[in-house]
């Protein structure tokens, strides 16, 4: 069952819908539906100030990403592009390859705030998830989707090699390079069901509807938990993918050194011994 309520006037966003979908939960929605959430360059503002502001929002342990109307996302909104791209400003080329350089910078933000966020992040995608629409869901933690949903790493199509986070991504995210190879140089679509086996997505469901359920359905199991549990796990899984076991242990005992001494340890413990669920203590805000 959905329940939905209107998020804080701080989430005012134009190419955002952003709604608070359960208690702790916030549903963060590509809202061009006409465009097929085709992503502008207000839209690539708006998701660095909307996560930057759920980074900070005590109020808020979880997020889920969706696209409003006929699908996920057209990835980026080409002709948008097409000005900054295509026209890159400077007088000379050094000049225009060090704004370009800066561009790309900024277009690469606009995924590394998902990441950057503690908060688990899910993505539930439903019919074409493209271009840009992989960059973001590979940043995000947890990735849905319904039957009718594929996948296209369409960049080498429209003459690029992706910049925005697919290439450093998503061979991390599936763990097969023949397989990422393949999806990057021939831009093939790749449907649900082989998503869900590769890996690329955790959980296929019949419909969007019953996508969303279970995003929020599993948003809120993950919002009753400890906040200092699950987001120093998000942030430690997160370095430890890009370091080495020795560097990762290091960097956790170091992070549990101050984590450790939470008063959410010894609620939970005593929770477990009163064979209380998680969802009964009532955790600190973080
Ligand atoms: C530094 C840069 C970093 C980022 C790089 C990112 C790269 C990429 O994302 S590469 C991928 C680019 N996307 C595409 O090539 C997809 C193009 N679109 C389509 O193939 C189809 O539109 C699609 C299969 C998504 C949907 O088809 P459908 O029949 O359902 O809809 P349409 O009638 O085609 O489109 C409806 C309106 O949406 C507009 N639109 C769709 N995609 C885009 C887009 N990517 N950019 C801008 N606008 C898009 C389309 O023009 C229609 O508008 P209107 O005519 O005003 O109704």
């Amino acid at each position: 069952m959905r329940t939905m309520s209107v998020a804080p006037p701080s989430y005012d966003f134009e190419t955002l819908r952003v709604s608070q979908a359960r208690d702790s939960v916030l549903h963060v929605e590509l809202n061009r539906p006409k465009k097929r959430n085709a992503m502008n360059k207000t839209l690539w503002r708006e998701m660095v100030e909307c996560f930057q502001r759920i980074a900070q929002d005590t109020d808020q342990r979880v997020v889920v990403v969706s696209g409003a109307g006929k699908m996920f996302t057209a990835g980026i909104d080409l002709l948008d592009m097409a000005g900054e791209v295509l026209q890159p400003q400077g007088d000379d080329t050094a000049r225009k390859a060090w704004h370009m350089r800066n561009t790309i910078l900024q277009y690469q933000e606009s995924f590394n705030v998902i990441e950057k966020c503690s908060k688990p992040v899910i993505a539930a995608v439903h019919g074409a998830c493209i271009g840009g629409g992989i960059d973001l869901i590979t940043a995000c933690d947890i990735r849905l989707c319904s039957r009718d949903a594929w996948f296209q790493v369409k960049e080498v199509d429209i003459g690029m090699a992706a910049d925005v986070g697919t290439l450093q991504r998503l061979p991390k995210v599936i763990g097969n390079a023949s397989l990422v190879s393949e999806l990057v140089y021939t831009a093939r679509m790749m449907m649900a069901d082989e998503a869900l086996s590769c890996g690329l997505v955790s959980r296929l469901f019949e419909d969007k509807e019953a996508m969303l359920d279970g995003a929020f359905e599993m948003a809120s199991e993950i919002a009753s938990k400890s906040p200092v549990g699950v987001q120093g796990a998000k942030m430690n899984l997160i370095y430890s993918r890009d370091h080495s076991v020795k560097d990762g242990l290091n960097y956790i005992a170091t992070w549990n050194m101050s984590m450790l001494q939470t008063d959410d340890l010894v609620k939970s413990a005593q929770a477990a011994m009163e064979k209380k669920s998680p969802k009964d203590v009532p955790y600190s805000k973080l």
